[in-house]
Formats: structure tokens, sequence, C-alpha cells
């Protein structure tokens, strides 16, 4: 395996007395897509939330792997789960969850503004990203007046800027029709895997999960099963 980006060890979490992660393992390779898929209630949103640094774990050791060294990021506080989310992360959730009221281009710039980058060097980032994802001229367009599938672009075009190493997705496609989500998937893992990123999608779609190099399987809290797919889609950088 490649170096890996992201390590979790015996990762556990419980719900009062629902144990949602019943201690999970795992290694993300650079470079590498994994989906997780299981049936309802597995446990699949409670450990991307956890590798993700948007809960914090029961137990276990999450390890984040950057150029700069290794940082244990289970332990972190709402600060520290912040910054790691906005210096390291990626996101791309069901439906977009874009500001309504901002224009495409604001909306993939957001990420960077909160991060200091100034609006000039934001904008040109995010309409680069634009035109990767095949939504030049639609820069200045409201969420309200782009369909389902270019929303999603737009919320894969978000979760790039910034340079993560690791982008998160849950059930990105799940608000799509098959062709479209096929579109969506393709571009998410052109710009993540593509593009040297790693990226976590959480899935109930067999499609999706075909497209990735990886799948484990959940039940329960626990890793069940796992295979590799010989011919995930391998996107040239
Ligand atoms: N905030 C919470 N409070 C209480 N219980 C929770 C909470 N979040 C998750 N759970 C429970 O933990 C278990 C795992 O939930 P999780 O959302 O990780 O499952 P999932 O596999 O992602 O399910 P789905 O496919 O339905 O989204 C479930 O039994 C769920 O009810």
């Amino acid at each position: 395996m490649n170096t890996p980006v992201l390590t979790g060890q015996s990762v556990a979490k419980t719900y009062g007395p629902t144990v949602a992660l019943a201690g999970v393992s795992l290694e993300l390779a650079a470079a590498e897509s994994v989906a997780v898929m299981g049936a309802s209630g597995s446990g699949k949103t409670t450990l991307l939330h956890c590798l993700a640094g948007i809960i914090t774990p029961d137990a276990g050791a999450i390890t984040l792997h950057t150029p700069h060294g290794a940082q244990r990021i289970d332990g972190l506080d709402a600060e520290g789960r912040a910054t790691l989310r906005r210096k390291h992360y990626g996101f791309v959730f069901q439906q977009g969850l874009l500001l309504p009221e901002l224009t495409a281009v604001e909306n993939v710039a957001l990420p960077l503004l909160l991060d200091g980058t100034d609006r000039r060097a934001a904008e040109a980032e995010a309409t680069h990203w634009l035109h990767v994802l095949g939504l030049a001229g639609m820069e200045e367009r409201r969420p309200g007046q782009l369909s389902g599938g270019q929303q999603q672009r737009v919320a894969v075009a978000r979760a790039q800027v910034g340079a993560p190493a690791v982008v998160f997705a849950d059930e990105p496609t799940g608000a799509l029709d098959s062709r479209t989500s096929a579109q969506v998937m393709q571009a998410l893992l052109q710009t993540t895997t593509g593009a040297g990123r790693s990226l976590v999608v959480v899935t109930h779609d067999e499609q999706v999960a075909a497209a990735c190099h990886r799948v484990l399987h959940l039940s329960d809290g626990r890793i069940v099963r796992e295979h590799r797919n010989a011919t995930a889609t391998r996107v040239a950088s």
C-alpha cells in the first residue's frame, strides 16, 4: 500500500445503549478511494464523522499523516477539529448544502474566505474548480438556478478548494438519477484520486461503490467484509 494518509485503530463510539462503532480499524492510502457500505444503522456515518473530526470517538486512535508528520486527531477539542476540517479535509453531502443566497462561485470560494484567503484569490480558485467540473458559464447562478446534478458538482468543486488531503462524501449521489449519479461520481473521483487526494464515500449505491478502489462493509459497527475492485475507475492525473 502507498503511504497511509489516515489510519483508524479500534475506533469505537456508543450513543447511550447503542453501539454505533464497535472497534473499527482501517488505513486509507494517498490517492485511494474507499466506499463504506452497510445496512441502515450499521455505523457508516458515525465512522465517517469520527474520521472527519465531526465527532469524537469514545475509544481508539485516529491519525492523520501529513507531510509535516503524524497527528493524532481523536482527542482534539471542537476548535482543533474545526481547524483540522478546514485545513485538511473537504466534504460533500447528499444535498449539496449550498447556501441558497450565494452564487456558485461564492459557495465554492466560501471555505477559502473563512480560512483567510482574500476574495480575489478565493474566487479565482473557485472559478478554476467550477471549470474543471464542467460548470463554466454558471459561476453567477444561485443554487436554485441549477439542476440537482449541477448543484452536486458545485458541492464537489467546493470540497476541492484549499487542496485537502482527504475528501469525505456521505451519499453524494443519493438524490440523483443513475446517469447523473455516474457523472457526479466520475467528477468526484477525477478531482480527488485523480489529483492525489483520498476519498471516503458512504453509499448505498453499488454503482458508486464499484467505482472506488476498495469497499468496506459494515454491520453492527464492525467491518465484516472488505474487497478491492480490480476494475475501479482509475482516473489519470
Ligand atoms: N446522535 C446520535 N444519537 C443517538 N444515536 C445515534 C446518533 N447517531 C447515530 N446513532 C445511532 O448509531 C447507529 C449508527 O448510526 P449511523 O448513522 O452511523 O448509521 P448508518 O449506517 O450511517 O445509517 P444510514 O444508512 O441509515 O444513514 C444507529 O443505531 C443510530 O441510531
